[in-house]
């Protein structure tokens, strides 16, 4: 386990103790070249897994009885250790995802940011939701009890992390920031096809962990290959909770496992959403061209691998129609093609977009430049008309890459029938000029109801880590659209209250006792 800029070993952790898994192993792959990756990282077992949540469990009550600051400080503490990481760091995500420097340099910098921003939280308090209603002896007909309510961390976390964004939803990522926020120890299993990122990142935490005095439970990473070790990770009775990036297939499944167990738990699951983008006829008939240019620019941010990524565009027919096709062929057509994050991904991509190619009522409007290396996606803008869009559900199916499928929409009535049909999302954008505000307002309740964020002139890719922020939405966009990934509010995910009936102040929390100095309701 590295630590520090130590080499990698191909070790995982178990709390504090770098362990090589005796399970089946794995190599990272360079998407770029093909080329296998040193170490071979050993895969965990049935008993790393045990063992890790055996400490988590122990972790638990020391661990969110932290006080506010030190807790505050165990953040800020794993933001500063993954920048000591440097340059090892970025060079082993680029070669572990093929991602370019600047997307894996912003990545950290939003990493760093995030874990800063639940620190400033935490010590802020508020997050307990501290609710104070004395008692009332002399009340009538009834003397009040005392009823005092705090949140308390939910219990030990799994999290895994996600293939498309291997810092900023991986393994000091938003979930495992959230939890670690909440006071819930967090057991990590790291994405198979970026084990030393995951490991490099993983030294940073038990680095911050040793550092600030917790108990080593706070963090454990698991790696290696397969289905087994997350199965094993959510059936354990420790675990109270899961954070989930990643397909629809792994996030049902997950979700299933959680709800068989003998004590179910929420599954925080972010899956499919292809965020559609209203196109209305002012904002067509003003820049059609433009927003065609920008939407060929957001389709291919980071080759697509987005769960925001615009992948329907329902344009209001009219004239405006075709300046925004020829916006968006002008600019994919001299675009290259870019390497996925893995073989699988990439070989995914190749057949949904195949179905597109393939379907009688699509036509092809664009490919983006012709692949030059191993697993790079052509980008991909597609046709069809409204009818066939609503008849085919596979058309509204989300394609992990640069491609989208613009649905021509004769009127209101359509469009309307058509987000009424569709599944819940992430974002919904609308581009829209001051004509088109009308319309957009009898529009936005159904808006509402389909989409955790809704947007005009832009595209859903790149979210804002902040307090107003929502990253979730109705099924299957999340498995629970009452929260949010991304931003301050996804704490509540982890967090449960407990209310203190006629408790005496020796017994109280402070944050509860009389004169408490965090913020709280008071009841008369
Ligand atoms: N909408 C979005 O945000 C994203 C969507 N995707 C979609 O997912 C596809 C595959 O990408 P990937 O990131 O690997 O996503 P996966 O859902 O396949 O895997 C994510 C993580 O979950 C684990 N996992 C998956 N299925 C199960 C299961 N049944 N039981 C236990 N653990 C499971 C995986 O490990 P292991 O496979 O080793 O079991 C991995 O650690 C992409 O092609 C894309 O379509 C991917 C990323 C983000
Ligand atoms: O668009 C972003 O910045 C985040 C997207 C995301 O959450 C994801 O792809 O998993």
């Amino acid at each position: 386990m590295a630590s520090g800029n130590a080499p990698l070993t191909g070790e995982m952790l178990i709390g504090a103790t770098p362990v090589t898994g005796g399970g089946e192993s794995l190599r990272a792959v360079n998407p770029a070249t093909g080329e296998a990756l040193d170490p071979v990282f050993g895969g965990a077992t049935a008993a790393d897994v045990e063992r890790a949540c055996a400490l988590a469990d122990a972790a638990l009550i020391p661990y969110r009885e932290t006080s506010l600051a030190d807790r505050a400080a165990f953040l800020e503490t794993i933001a500063d250790n993954i920048l000591k990481l440097d340059d090892a760091l970025i060079e082993r995500v680029m070669a572990e995802s093929g991602l370019p420097r600047p997307r894996v340099e912003g990545e950290r910098g939003r990493t760093v940011g995030q874990l800063r921003l639940f620190a400033e939280l935490v010590r802020s308090g508020t997050w307990l939701d501290a609710r104070i209603a004395p008692a009332q002896p002399d009340r009538k007909p009834l003397p009040r009890v005392d009823l005092r309510l705090r949140n308390i961390a939910i219990g030990p976390v799994a999290v895994f992390g996600a293939s498309n964004f291997p810092l900023a939803f991986s393994v000091a990522g938003g979930d495992t920031a959230s939890a670690l926020a909440a006071g819930c120890p967090v057991v990590v299993r790291a994405h198979p096809a970026h084990p030393g990122t995951s490991a490099l990142i993983g030294g940073a935490i038990r680095d911050a962990v040793a550092a600030c005095g917790l108990h080593e439970g706070v963090f454990s990473l698991l790696q290696g290959p397969g289905n087994a070790i997350g199965q094993a990770l959510v059936n354990d009775p420790r675990i109270k909770a899961v954070g989930f990036t990643g397909s629809r297939a792994g996030g049902l499944a997950l979700m299933a496992t959680a709800a068989a167990r003998h004590q179910p738990i929420p599954v925080y699951a972010e899956m499919s959403s292809v965020n559609p983008v209203l196109l209305f006829p002012g904002a067509l008939a003003e820049r059609g061209a433009a927003i065609g240019e920008a939407f060929a620019a957001a389709v291919q941010l980071g080759a697509g691998q987005f769960c925001t990524n615009p992948g329907v565009i329902l344009a209001l027919d009219g004239p405006g129609v075709d300046a925004f096709i020829a916006g968006a062929r002008a600019k994919l057509a001299e675009s290259g093609a870019q390497t996925m994050l893995t073989a699988g991904i990439h070989a995914a991509y190749e057949r949904q977009v195949g179905v597109f190619a393939g379907h009688s009522a699509v036509a092809t409007l664009v490919r983006g430049g012709a692949p030059s290396g191993p697993h790079q996606a052509q980008a991909a803008l597609f046709e069809t008309d409204a009818d066939s869009f609503l008849a085919d559900p596979r058309l509204q199916e989300e394609t992990f890459g640069p491609c989208s499928v613009l649905v021509r929409v004769p009127d209101m009535t359509m469009l309307r029938g058509i987000i009424t049909a569709m599944e819940g999302q992430l974002t919904i954008a609308l581009h829209l000029a001051d004509a088109d505000l009308p319309a957009a307002r009898a529009l936005l309740p159904v808006l509402e109801e389909k989409a955790g964020r809704v947007l005009v002139n832009g595209f859903g890719t790149g979210v804002e880590v902040s307090p107003a922020m929502v990253h979730g939405g109705p099924f299957p966009a999340t498995s629970d659209g009452g929260s949010t990934s991304v931003g301050t509010l996804a704490i509540r995910r982890f967090l449960r209250p407990v209310c203190y009936q006629d408790m005496p102040q020796a017994l109280l929390p402070d944050a509860l006792r009389d004169g408490s100095t965090v913020p709280h309701d008071f009841v008369n």
